[in-house]
């Protein structure tokens, strides 16, 4: 079991935290159960502040947090988890504090792999999503193994948002699309099928149709690896998006409590999927509608 996840749990419950826990996860599985919870790890500075803390060390106790995040949501039955670890825009910080956030990510992305993680521990397959070209060499040939190694597993997933901004992975998207339209098009005029732009998918189109649609932009989205969020929780009581998910969150549950991302606790995911159950009916019938 990882450690982080071990020392903050007992931070908040003490002895008795991994019954009682046990208990109030029993009683919210009678209700529908999320299927996929996105987190925003805001507040991690502001809790080195308040704290008096080092510089870097709330990203550190921001990493704990979120793995005992991760063991109450598998607990709970959540299927898959995304969290937005960094964004393109944090590459605008101070060049140190980039740094320092490249080293903790790399070592911790290499500790997700061996063998008392968390991720073996709940069969978790990891996905690394975004631009990674964009990340230092040794974060994204780290990613890369993690993804190689957990690529087995399939009891859950975990989504790690780095490099990634929404609006960077709907341009990448879209040029995908056309990009492999392009490709058909050529492919069929080298056919000598005679096939033209208007020809494409075999029905004639009027001059300014479409021909990319959604399902063709959706398919080529990085987090096509997993069903649209139910729920986003982001920590420290804001409730903007920051570019995060834009796509998939159209009838997903926005839920921001005040409080930073490295205190945050059980009782704040329990409080979040209450409320996803209770709107849990009207949200189905908007999807509908
Ligand atoms: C491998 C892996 C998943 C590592 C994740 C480590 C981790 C907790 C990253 C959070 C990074 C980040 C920029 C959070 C936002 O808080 P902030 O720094 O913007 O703090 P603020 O909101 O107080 O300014």
């Amino acid at each position: 079991m990882d450690k982080g996840s071990t020392s903050h749990e007992t931070q908040r419950f003490g002895s008795f935290g991994s019954f009682f826990r046990r208990c109030i996860l029993s009683i919210l599985s009678i209700a529908p159960i999320p299927n996929h919870i996105a987190f925003i790890m805001d507040g991690n500075r502001r809790y080195c502040k308040k704290k008096n803390l080092m510089e870097g060390a709330g990203h550190r106790v921001g990493f704990s947090a979120l793995m005992a995040m991760l063991r109450y949501c598998y607990e709970l039955g959540v299927k898959c988890v995304t969290v937005y670890a960094f964004s393109i825009d944090n590459f605008k910080r101070r060049p140190e504090e980039v740094q320092s956030l490249m080293e903790l990510m790399q070592e911790k992305i290499e500790g997700l792999i061996k063998e008392e993680s968390i991720v073996n521990h709940y069969g978790i397959r990891v996905y690394f999503i975004g631009n990674l070209k964009l990340m230092s060499k040794p974060v994204r040939l780290a990613a890369e193994k993690a993804m190689v190694a957990t690529a087995s597993n399939s009891r859950a997933v975990l989504s790690i948002c780095i490099a990634y901004t929404s609006t960077d992975e709907i341009v990448h998207a879209v040029q995908e699309s056309c990009q492999e339209k392009w490709d058909e098009i050529r492919e069929l005029n080298a056919s000598g099928a005679g096939y033209g732009l208007i020809e494409l998918d075999g029905n004639r189109r009027e001059q300014g149709e479409h021909y990319i649609g959604v399902a063709d932009v959706e398919k080529h989205m990085y987090m096509a690896v997993a069903p649209d969020p139910d729920i986003i929780i982001r920590a420290s009581g804001e409730t903007r998006l920051s570019n995060f998910l834009l796509w998939q969150s159209s009838y997903c549950l926005l839920y921001s409590p005040f409080v930073l991302w490295p205190e945050i606790g059980f009782q704040h995911l329990v409080w979040a999927v209450l409320e996803f159950q209770r709107n849990y009916f009207y949200l189905k019938e908007k999807k509908k509608s």
